[in-house]
C-alpha cells in the first residue's frame, strides 16, 4: 500500500517510527516531513499528505501531530478526506470498517509508541465492511462536501 505521511515538530519523532515499521510490513511510505522540533504549522503538512491521498495518487496518508487533533481538523476540510483521530486498537479497527477512514491521526503527546505502532498496523491491515448502512452514511458526508463547497 502506498501511504503519504506527516507530522509537526510535536510528532516527527513518532512519524519516524512509524514509517520504520510500515516499510518493514511492506508498505511504500511517502515522508512528507517535517523532521526536527522547529516550530511549524501543522497545516502546512496535513495538506500535501492530504492531496496525495485524495487524488488517488497514496492509498492512505498518516498525520502525527501532539495531539492529532489540528492535523485531524485540518485533513477533515479537504475534499474526499475522512480522517479518524484514534488513540485506541478498538476505534483503528472500527474506522475503517465503518467509516472507510482514508487518513490516520494520531498524537505524540497522548500515546507512546508501542501503542501508536499496533494502531497504524491494525488501521492499514483492516478493510472496509462494505455494509450498506455504512456506505449510506458516508455519501451523506461526501454530499457536504458538495453542500458546503466554497469555489473562490
Ligand atoms: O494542533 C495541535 C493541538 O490541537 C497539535 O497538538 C500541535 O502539535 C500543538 O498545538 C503544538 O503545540 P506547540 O506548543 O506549538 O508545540
Amino acid at each position: 500500500m502506498k501511504i503519504a505521511i506527516g507530522a509537526d515538530h510535536a510528532g516527527y519523532r513518532l512519524k519516524d517510527d512509524i514509517i520504520k515499521a510500515l516499510e518493514a510490513a511492506g508498505h511504500v511510505l511517502e515522508d512528507f516531513g517535517c523532521n526536527c522540533s522547529d516550530s511549524i504549522d501543522y497545516p502546512d503538512y496535513a495538506i500535501p499528505v492530504c492531496e496525495k491521498v485524495a487524488s488517488g495518487e497514496a492509498d492512505r496518508g498518516i498525520l502525527i501531530c501532539g495531539t492529532g487533533i489540528g492535523m485531524s481538523i485540518a485533513a477533515n476540510k479537504i475534499p474526499g478526506i475522512r480522517c479518524a483521530l484514534v488513540h485506541d486498537l478498538f476505534s483503528a479497527k472500527a474506522t475503517r470498517e465503518h467509516n472507510n477512514s482514508n487518513v490516520l491521526a494520531m498524537g505524540e503527546r497522548v500515546i507512546g509508541p508501542g501503542l501508536a505502532l499496533e494502531i497504524a498496523k491494525l488501521w492499514t491491515e483492516t478493510e472496509f465492511s462494505g455494509g450498506e448502512r455504512h456506505q449510506n452514511r458516508i455519501d451523506k458526508i461526501t454530499k457536504l462536501e458538495h453542500k458546503y463547497a466554497v469555489h473562490p
